[in-house]
């Protein structure tokens, strides 16, 4: 059978890469190892469980409540694994159909079986039933990563585990030393802790999430120590022993030994490309089996392209379906690719958001800013609902007022960053989120708390603030009237301060 496109994965990237190009009114076919594994990895084993799990903890735990109705508050004693995974078959079946609903409703073909290069426009698909052979102009590789398992690692899936493993492992420990606190240890560390189990995490750099804001980081920190988490950094590990049944001992090179029930392994992950015979079809890999490509996911071969986590960075399902997207147009219309800002979610408990600069980087660049900043706890939303535990961070231009940077830490955090992300991407300033009318109660009127407290801070600034103000409103084409009325606060704000 030939095809204008053959889609190889059925993750993100592969999903929306195939429904671009259907619409296209291309000729499309996708393969997928198994049609169980639909969905793909953000389906099965990384986003969709991960963050099922996250909300079946809140819940049961009562976490949000505690603050209201005390410590001990929480609406089930004894959680058990099968708890946790209670409402998660129920998601990914869900998820699933609607995927294969899509995939078919576009007329796209689905073929099961792994998929490997016979040439660069031939691949053959093999199930332990039948094999079939796939013509194709172009293919788009989607194969998303894997963990990175390094073979002296005893891994037994129960004792010893990776981020596929724990969604599947018994009883819940009493005890987990996570190895590598990028976001994938940091989230299920988190998550555990807030379960009562007791964790360490180990990592081989000084800082963790280095990306991220460093007051946002060390917020987050500070809440992950109170739920009993040792950190331990710039360690490397020396040795993983598996002493007993529940019992392991990681070793240091500084020479410590850690002692817990579990270790959960998450150093990084690798490219989904070992059985694709990519030789076959001049595509080159890096290192960690990553395909290599250009900014238009172009491969080292004319009729190959690749998207998603198989090419690396930033590799996260928003941004993998994006590519996908841009992919299929940049085949087929030979469109060029670009792309916005990116924010970030960290599902961290609480959760982490950002988009654009982060106050480090800004410094580095030489870049005059200031910062506007709202503390959860003096928003009703957050009186009302519980997690008082946040904040957001905004940073501006001096000078020009656009707004560089958004940094959010708290309930909803990777949700309402969408609204600096859309700031930014419109070249707006903190004028406009001073002005504007926000629902109430909500947390996005987080968003002008922080813009007054800017305007405050810039106003610190000056002799003459009212002044200011009102000269710098109609240089930034705002409603005159408006400004006064900050202007008002300030000062009450300020006189009740001093
Ligand atoms: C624990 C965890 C939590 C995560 N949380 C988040 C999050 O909160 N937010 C976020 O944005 N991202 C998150 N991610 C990242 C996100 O899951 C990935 O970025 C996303 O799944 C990548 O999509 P993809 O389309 O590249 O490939 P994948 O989702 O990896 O899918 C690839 C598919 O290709 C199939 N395949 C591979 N090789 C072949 C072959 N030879 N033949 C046939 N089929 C093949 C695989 O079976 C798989 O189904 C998380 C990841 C993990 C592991
Ligand atoms: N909310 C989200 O968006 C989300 C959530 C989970 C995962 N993800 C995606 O999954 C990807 C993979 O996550 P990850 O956490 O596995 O990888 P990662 O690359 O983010 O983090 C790996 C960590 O392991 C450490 N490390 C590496 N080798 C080590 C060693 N030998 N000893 C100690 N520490 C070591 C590194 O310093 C690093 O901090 C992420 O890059 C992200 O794109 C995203």
């Amino acid at each position: 059978m030939h095809y204008d496109l053959v889609v190889i994965g059925t993750g993100p990237s592969g999903q929306k890469g195939a429904i671009a190009a259907a619409k296209m009114g291309k000729k499309v076919a996708i393969v997928e190892r198994n049609r169980k594994a639909v969905g793909g990895v953000c389906l099965h084993t990384g986003t969709v469980p991960s963050k099922t799990i996250r909300e079946a903890i809140l819940f049961l735990t009562g976490y949000r409540q505690k603050e209201v109705y005390g410590e001990r508050y929480s609406r089930k004693r004894h959680i058990q694994m099968d708890d946790l995974r209670k409402k998660l078959s129920e998601v990914v079946g869900r998820e699933r159909r609607v995927i294969l609903d899509q995939l078919e409703r576009n007329f796209i073909d689905i073929y099961d079986g792994e998929a490997a290069f016979v040439n660069e426009n031939e691949i053959e698909v093999a199930n332990k039933d039948r094999s079939v052979r796939l013509t194709a102009d172009y293919t788009l590789l989607a194969t998303g990563s894997k963990p990175h398992r390094p073979t002296h690692i005893p891994f037994d899936g129960e004792t010893v585990f990776d981020s596929d493993e724990i969604l599947t492992i018994e009883r819940i420990p009493r005890s987990m030393i996570v190895i590598g606190g990028g976001v994938i240890g940091i989230e299920y560390g988190i998550m555990f802790a807030a379960l009562g189990v007791k964790i360490t995490i180990v990592d081989g750099q000084d800082t963790l999430l280095g990306f991220c804001d460093s007051e946002i980081v060390d917020h987050l920190m500070f809440t992950a120590r109170s739920l009993g988490i040792t950190f331990r950094t710039g360690e490397s590990v020396r040795s993983v022993k598996q002493a007993s049944r529940n019992r392991v001992i990681v070793e240091l090179e500084s020479q410590k030994k850690i002692v817990g029930e579990t270790a959960f392994f998450s150093v990084g992950r690798k490219g989904d490309t070992e059985f694709l015979n990519l030789a076959a079809a001049g595509v080159e890999v890096d290192k960690r089996e990553r395909v290599k490509c250009n900014e238009n996911y172009e491969t080292s071969s004319p009729c190959v392209f690749a998207v998603g986590d198989v090419i690396g960075f930033p590799a996260l399902a928003s941004t993998s379906m994006e590519q996908g997207r841009q992919a299929a147009s940049r085949i087929f219309e030979r469109k060029k690719v670009s792309t916005g800002e990116i924010p970030y979610g960290l599902f961290t408990i609480p959760e982490i958001a950002m988009v654009g600069k982060t106050e480090q980087e800004l410094t580095a660049e030489k870049i005059p800013f200031e910062i506007g900043v709202s503390r959860f706890e003096e928003l009703a939303k957050s009186q009302i609902c519980g997690g008082h535990d946040g904040l957001l961070k905004l940073l501006f231009h001096r000078e020009s007022r656009k707004l560089l940077g958004v940094h959010c830490i708290g309930d909803t955090a990777t949700e309402i960053i969408h609204i600096g992300q859309t700031i930014m991407a419109f070249d707006g300033t903190i004028d406009y989120l001073a002005n504007a009318i926000f629902n109430h109660p909500t947390m996005a009127e987080s968003y002008k708390v922080a813009a007054f407290d800017g305007l405050n801070r810039l106003c610190a600034d000056v002799d003459d603030c009212l002044g200011t103000l009102f000269e710098d409103a109609s240089e930034h084409d705002v409603d005159p009237v408006a400004i006064p009325a900050t202007v008002v606060d300030t000062t009450l704000e300020t006189t009740s301060v001093s």
